[in-house]
């Protein structure tokens, strides 16, 4: 069925003049509300006034424009019942074949700072929504229905399809334009949901809403999840946070798995910790959602070799992580473990040339962001039986100046500098964390144990099997120690050196321990914990 009248009423104007002007030349009649009507006209095409079409003028300050009868009528009326065209005819209601609408501005008008209540509830689209839900519920069938386009980057392939079939829009097409009508309305108004529940007694926004609608898009279902026996698939969150993993480009490689994604999450996140511009390359090791080795080096190279020697059995399979650019020298490197994934910025010409050779290695470029590579603002979910914990991301970050010496002895300038390493290190360790580090490298890292001094003599053996020594090194501790064990086998392991948050009740007992010790301690004022 030709397309014969089209209906364009749109907040978001780009595109819209020329995509009007191509249906126009497809014999297609334009029906327009005032600000785009006016447009339109403007740019010398022929278009009748939704006002003069229904007789009824816009009023209410555009609170009514299109709610009549005459437009609904016309846009739900069924092609392919002859009772539905019989009352259409009876009543001078001529079919709307294509509705061409997007929305006011809602997410933009109070992502402002300073919107009020007032400004929200004016951006509020009633009329357009009406139309899209009305458009979308009749995409009819292969008898014909209307068609809805409510994103402007459509415009081009529906002109095409027009023009390559004698004017008409397949049932296909409008079933996929529909399904995603029915998006953009439910995401429209899960955002004005968000925005009035999140607001306090005095109508100021929050990041709580009472009630939480969350968007996301999916990019591929997966083969399995966790295990083989689960099934799973990837989702992307709608507005994109920069620097993310969901952000990646797939050079080469199998198809990623579930444990791939949650586990380049994990080093990708470790590894944009580290500021490439402050002069060193980091290289992040991942295996099972923890770092096994974490380096800086001169070059990229450099820093997988240290990341590699703190645990080069457990780096067997791992997911590599670099927040700078990989070159020849650093893929050679790489090629010669076996990994499941390598995650860079940027990766050169010669290095894709060696990684070429290893055709199921997964490949991955991700752009840092911003500097530091944070996702700022962005929410951490998790989900629990029968709900969702929501926090801010952990963004807390040290810099020397606020360390607070606690011991006797004070660091050395190296301590200093492994210690915010290590410190750094820490806050992506499963919890109880325990950090050994030497010369801007990981040398025994104890991840996700119940308890600390577990984690600070399980962290000591796995540095022994690597062959490296923890003596002469400094440590960092996610959390406070509860007791002075913990900080007993670190100092007797041959650490000279811990930062960890403070604040137990027993501190003076652990700092007269490191004292006794000749450890330096310093305190961060703040914990990591990661579950
Ligand atoms: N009230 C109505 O009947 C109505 N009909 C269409 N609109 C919206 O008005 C906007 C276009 O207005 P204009 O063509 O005047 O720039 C579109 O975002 C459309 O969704 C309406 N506005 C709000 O509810």
């Amino acid at each position: 069925m030709k397309v014969t009248q089209a209906l364009i009423s749109v907040s978001e104007k780009r595109g819209t003049v020329d995509f009007a002007r191509a249906l126009h030349q497809l014999g297609v009649k334009l029906l327009s509300t005032g600000g785009t009507a006016k447009l339109l006209r403007d740019a010398g095409l022929p278009v009748t006034d939704v006002s003069d079409y229904t007789g009824f003028p816009e009023m209410l300050d555009g609170r009514v424009k299109t709610l009549h009868p005459k437009v609904h009528g016309g846009i739900l009326g069924r092609r392919d019942l002859a009772e539905h065209r019989q009352t259409m005819e009876r009543h001078d209601i001529p079919a709307i074949d294509l509705v061409v609408v997007n929305l006011y501005p809602f997410r933009e008008t109070v992502a402002k700072p300073g919107c009020t209540l007032e400004d929200a509830i004016e951006n509020i689209d009633i009329g357009g929504p009406t139309m899209v839900r009305a458009a979308a519920k009749n995409h009819g069938n292969e008898q014909g229905g209307v068609g809805i386009v409510t994103d402007p980057e459509d415009y081009g392939q529906i002109i095409e399809e027009l023009q390559s079939n004698d004017g008409a829009l397949s049932y296909r097409t409008r079933f996929e334009l529909a399904k995603k009508a029915f998006t953009h309305t439910a995401r429209y108004d899960s955002a004005i949901a968000n925005w009035l529940t999140g607001l306090d007694a005095d109508n100021k926004p929050g990041p709580f809403p009472d009630a939480l609608q969350l968007a996301f898009d999916k990019v591929e279902t997966l083969r399995y999840g966790e295990n083989p026996h689960q099934q799973a698939a990837f989702y992307r969150e709608t507005v994109a946070v920069p620097g993310s993993i969901a952000s990646y480009r797939q050079l080469q490689g199998k198809e990623l798995s579930y444990n791939n994604i949650a586990d380049a999450d994990a080093a990708w996140e470790c590894v944009k910790a580290f500021d490439a511009a402050a002069g060193l390359a980091t290289c992040v090791i991942v295996k099972h959602a923890n770092p096994c080795g974490v380096a800086l080096g001169a070059s990229a190279s450099e820093a997988y070799r240290k990341a590699f020697s703190t645990d080069p059995t457990s780096a067997f399979g791992g997911i590599i992580a670099f927040n700078c650019a990989i070159d020849q020298a650093a893929a050679e490197a790489v090629a010669g473990q076996f990994a499941e994934v390598i995650i860079a910025p940027e990766i050169t010409e010669e290095a894709r040339a060696v990684f070429a050779a290893k055709q199921n290695l997964r490949v991955l470029i991700v752009p840092l962001g911003h500097p530091g590579g944070k996702c700022a603002g962005a929410f951490d979910y998790k989900r629990v039986g029968g709900g969702l914990l929501v926090q801010s991301a952990d963004e807390a970050r040290i810099a020397q100046s606020d360390i607070k010496v606690v011991s006797k002895r004070v660091p050395t300038e190296a301590e200093m500098r492994d210690l915010l390493f290590a410190w750094n290190v820490a806050k992506y360790v499963k919890s109880n964390a325990i950090v050994y580090c030497k010369d801007g490298m990981t040398v025994g890292v104890g991840a996700g144990q119940m308890s600390r001094v577990d984690s600070a003599r399980i962290a000591a053996i796995k540095a022994e099997n690597a062959k490296l020594t923890v003596k002469g090194s400094v440590v960092a501790s996610d959390a406070f120690f509860p007791f002075r064990d913990g900080l007993d086998v670190l100092a007797q392991a041959g650490a000279t050196a811990v930062i960890q948050p403070g604040g137990s009740v027993r501190d003076a007992e652990v700092i007269a321990a490191a004292d006794e010790q000749g450890v330096a301690m310093v305190f961060t004022g703040f914990r990591h914990f990661r579950h």
